[in-house]
């Protein structure tokens, strides 16, 4: 059995140890959240797919290169759950995004709020929203890739697994790859369980490396899924142009 989850998303949000995420995502790019979503949310969440209303577009990953399976975007407004996560997410992601500018030496500044830097988006052109869900099947992967979608960009993303690994698929799995300028790319598989987050690098991290701080480029993606039906939630804090 799952453990439990809390009642609402910003107390679920809240009982999440910020300070051990934030300092492993500042370490290795990466920090899994625990549980995050309700089973029943989860299941929501997937029966909502086949609904026509609620999403800006449907992608079909094998048409564009993406690899095989297919995600919709959300439309505006965001399903409750899904604002009120992206909204409770990005606040606890906001001294991790200072500190990573500062090592980074980028000039960033982040308002407080989401719906501030939701709008600093929007007066950039960044008007479409990029919260997703993906469903995949037997055969299915997504190629590492990035989620950039404009100049401005928030350094992490959130993504939920909405299934349960050996129930309902077996095989893909949440990968990340990290390429270091003359070095070797180091791979990290994500352990998930139905409804767990993880919070991940968009594009580079801050590497200590033996002169200080250099970049390190992440990209994300998913090995075959071998049997079953795979679904998860991205939350991305950007929006697109
Ligand atoms: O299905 C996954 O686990 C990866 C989803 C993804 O690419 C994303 O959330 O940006
Ligand atoms: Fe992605």
């Amino acid at each position: 059995m799952n453990a439990p989850v809390a009642l609402t998303p910003a107390s679920r949000i809240e009982t999440i140890d910020w300070a051990a995420a934030r300092a492993t995502l500042l370490d290795r790019g990466f920090a899994p959240l625990g549980p995050l979503v309700s089973r029943a949310e989860c299941e929501g969440l997937q029966a909502g797919f086949d609904d026509e209303a609620g999403f800006r577009s449907h992608i079909h990953m094998a048409r564009h290169g993406f690899g095989m399976g297919e995600y919709k975007y959300y439309s505006y407004p965001l399903p409750a759950l899904i604002g009120d996560l992206r909204a409770g997410l990005y606040e606890q992601l906001v001294p991790a995004a200072e500190t990573w500018a500062e090592r980074l030496g980028v000039e960033a500044s982040y308002p407080a709020s989401h719906a501030d830097y939701a709008a600093l988006c929007h007066a950039n052109g960044q008007v479409r929203p990029t919260p997703l869900v993906l469903r995949y099947k037997a055969g299915d992967y997504n190629r590492l890739h990035q989620d950039l979608y404009g100049d401005i960009y928030f350094p992490f993303q959130v993504a939920v697994l909405l299934s349960e690994p050996g129930r309902d698929f077996e095989g893909g799995e949440f990968v990340l790859v990290e390429n270091t300028p003359r070095m070797q790319s180091r791979t990290s598989v994500v352990p998930l369980r139905q409804g767990e987050a993880v919070v991940f690098a968009v594009n580079e991290r801050p590497r200590l490396g033996s002169r200080g701080y250099h970049r390190a480029t992440l990209r994300h993606g998913v090995s075959d899924i071998l049997s079953g039906h795979r679904a998860t939630l991205g939350i991305i804090f950007h929006d697109a142009r």
